[in-house]
């Protein structure tokens, strides 16, 4: 089983006119899409986000975490560098998915960190995996990636699937009060590289 191709067309945004290609994990069913811009099959490394899916962040404006805020800036570091891709996988909550994320959160709201609200569901505190994003770049004729993450577990992840990262462009954005915690846990419990001493209030300072 594979993951596989099926269909592309053009996604307008507000920042450019990606192109947008879907993908069928023929396994477990789950579709994935990636995003790009520009001439992305020639050699130089690709400007990259490999962005885990957050329903709550992404789309419903949660400011419990940053997914959202690292979504547009990364949409928008693309834009303006007119070359790029954006591979968006459907793995919400670190793998444990919706339902579960909501049951985690209602233990945060009572105390937990993350990491220890995955934990008390009897779930790991990182379920993800990016085998995923081997044959979605193949596809794509994608080799090098200039990764913006602040995740190093994601650059080793990638690494050892054969996938270049030609280096690292930190993506901090979205600091607020309500997830000071949350960002505090991925620094000192999963080993972000945050420096969560200054805020970066807008996506646009992103270069
Ligand atoms: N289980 C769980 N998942 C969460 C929680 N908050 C956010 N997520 C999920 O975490 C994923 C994003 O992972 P992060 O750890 O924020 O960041 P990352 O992708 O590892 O690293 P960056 O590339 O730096 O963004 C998304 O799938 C979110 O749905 C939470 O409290 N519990
Ligand atoms: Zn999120």
């Amino acid at each position: 089983m594979a993951v596989v191709f099926v269909a592309s067309s053009l996604l307008p945004t507000p920042f450019a006119v990606f192109t947008m290609h879907g993908f069928l994990d023929e396994e477990t069913g789950i579709e994935h899409v990636a995003l790009t811009l520009g001439d992305v099959k020639t050699p130089a490394p690709v400007l990259g986000r490999v962005h885990s899916e957050c329903l709550t962040g992404d789309a419903l404006f949660s400011l419990r975490c940053d997914c959202g805020f690292q979504l547009e800036a990364a949409l928008k570091a693309i834009a303006k560098e007119g070359r790029g891709v954006l591979l968006y996988l459907r793995q919400e909550g670190r793998g444990i998915g919706l339902l579960n994320k909501i049951r985690a959160y209602a233990l945060q709201d009572k105390g937990a960190d993350t990491v220890e609200a995955n934990e008390q569901l009897g779930f790991p505190a990182d379920m993800r995996k990016y085998t995923m994003c081997r044959p979605m770049l193949e596809h794509l004729g994608i080799k090098m990636v200039e990764l913006m993450t602040n995740n190093p577990k994601k650059i080793a992840a990638l690494t050892e699937l054969g996938i270049t990262v030609t280096s690292r462009k930190p993506i901090e954005f979205g600091n607020n009060r309500y997830n000071e915690r949350y960002l505090a846990t991925k620094a000192n419990k999963m080993g972000h590289l945050l420096g969560l001493q200054h805020q970066q209030e807008s996506p646009t300072d992103n270069h």
